[in-house]
């Protein structure tokens, strides 16, 4: 039965530019917010991405109370109570996420335990437990991919149990996102590349998910052609800001996109291979996204076309023909994964990536088929069937 009604919902404030992080301020102070957090991982500051945020701060006389900086690439309950831990000593009142997906993931977890109280940060897992608003809370993001700063997910692992836990309400939103380029532009090429594949993989699978809706279609077809425009130009000049303010403008817009209407079997893929392999995120929509849309073909056939447009452009949209418009589109994603490993080697197969065995194939698919995503996949998908797709993941 199709659905009658839709529900659209994106409440974040975007400050987006080259002078944005110069608003950081007035946006804390604003709320009456007067002793942040900086919640970041070593990597960034490394890339001396903490220096224009402090002292966009400093000019204006908002101290910066506390920074932690050890956020890890699969941060976890342990790593969330030791930052609310120093949060409460330092008598903080918000939070801003300064870094990628796992520093912004890290910060949402972090302000559920210092709003709420206590230590126990698994029994807010799950959809909509948390019922009122948390303390304010910013996000810088520093990579172009996840999408973070307007998703209203965080997922941190529970590293007694060995599972990742998920938390989804409306209150993990920032009160602002602060887009600026001068965050992106340090980016070394492989993490350009894959995360920037995790924008278009928000994209794509938002466009042809079963929840897609006409607003959730508006931004995840404008951050495809942002991907596809402005991704060759800046692995070919990385300094290029115009372009990396370009890709981190498309990665908020898919993060829109999907956050309305959702992602798939990609997703629920990928999860699992994080979790088992420890490979990057973004790193494994790239190897998994061609698999999955050859896997849902036949029903996404018609959107999967569409989508030509923006990936190659009008001229070669209306040049291929109608029936052929869904082949070319993943014929157009390929191409940007071997342009991608020509630039910087970023795998094109399970095998390549060199981090999964072929004897691990078995469990990606079983914690796969129990992944959250895959409910929304357009076509349904047994063992039998993602076992399918990861073989051919696997040879490439
Ligand atoms: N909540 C959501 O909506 C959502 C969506 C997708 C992914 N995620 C999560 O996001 C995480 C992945 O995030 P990510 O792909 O942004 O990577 P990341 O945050 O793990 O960062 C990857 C690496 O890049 C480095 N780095 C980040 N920015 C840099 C910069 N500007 N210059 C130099 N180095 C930089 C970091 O130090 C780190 O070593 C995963 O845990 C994934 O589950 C969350
Ligand atoms: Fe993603």
């Amino acid at each position: 039965m199709s659905r009658q009604y839709y529900e659209f919902f994106c409440p974040v404030k975007v400050i987006a530019g080259k002078a944005a992080l110069e608003h950081i301020p007035y946006e804390l102070t604003s709320i009456g917010a007067k002793r942040p957090m900086i919640v970041t991982d070593k990597g960034v500051r490394a890339a001396g991405l903490l220096d224009p945020v402090i002292a966009a701060c400093e000019d204006s006389g908002l101290e910066i109370v506390s920074i932690f900086d050890d956020v890890p690439p699969d941060s976890s309950i342990s790593v969330v109570r030791t930052i609310a831990a120093l949060y409460r000593k330092e008598k903080c009142d918000s939070i801003i996420a300064v870094g990628g997906g796992s520093a912004i993931d890290t910060g949402k977890a972090v302000n559920i335990l210092v709003s709420e109280g206590g230590d126990d940060l698994a029994k807010y897992s799950g959809a909509g437990v948390i019922k009122k608003p948390l303390n304010p809370f910013f996000v810088v993001p520093t990579t172009a991919g996840t999408g973070s700063e307007v998703t209203s997910v965080a997922v941190i692992t529970d590293e007694v149990k060995g599972v990742k836990l998920p938390f989804t309400s409306a209150f993990l939103l920032p009160n602002a996102a602060i887009i600026d380029p001068r965050m992106t532009i340090t980016l070394p090429p492989h993490i350009t590349a894959a995360t920037a594949m995790d924008a278009m993989t928000h994209s794509v699978e938002a466009f042809t998910c079963m929840a897609k809706n006409p607003l959730s279609d508006a931004y995840a077809t404008a951050a495809i052609k942002k991907v596809s425009q402005f991704l060759p130009k800046v692995m070919d000049n990385p300094k290029d800001v115009d372009g990396r303010l370009e890709l981190a403008q498309a990665s908020t817009m898919a993060g829109i996109a999907f956050s309305n209407s959702m992602v798939g079997l990609v997703h629920a893929l990928g999860h699992a291979t994080g979790a088992i392999c420890h490979l990057p995120h973004g790193l494994c929509m790239s190897l998994y996204l061609p698999y999955v849309l050859e896997y849902n073909l036949e029903t996404i056939r018609q959107p999967l076309g569409e989508l030509l447009l923006y990936l190659d452009g009008p001229e070669v949209y209306s040049a291929t023909p109608s029936s052929r418009r869904a082949e070319a589109s993943i014929a157009a994603l390929r191409k940007m994964r071997n342009a991608l490993y020509q630039q910087c080697k970023l795998p094109r197969s399970l095998k390549e990536s060199g981090k999964v065995t072929y004897d691990q194939l078995e469990a990606i698919a079983q914690m796969a088929l129990d992944d959250g995503a895959i409910m929304f996949n357009p076509k349904e998908a047994d063992l039998k069937d993602v076992r399918a797709v990861l073989e051919n993941a696997w040879a490439g």
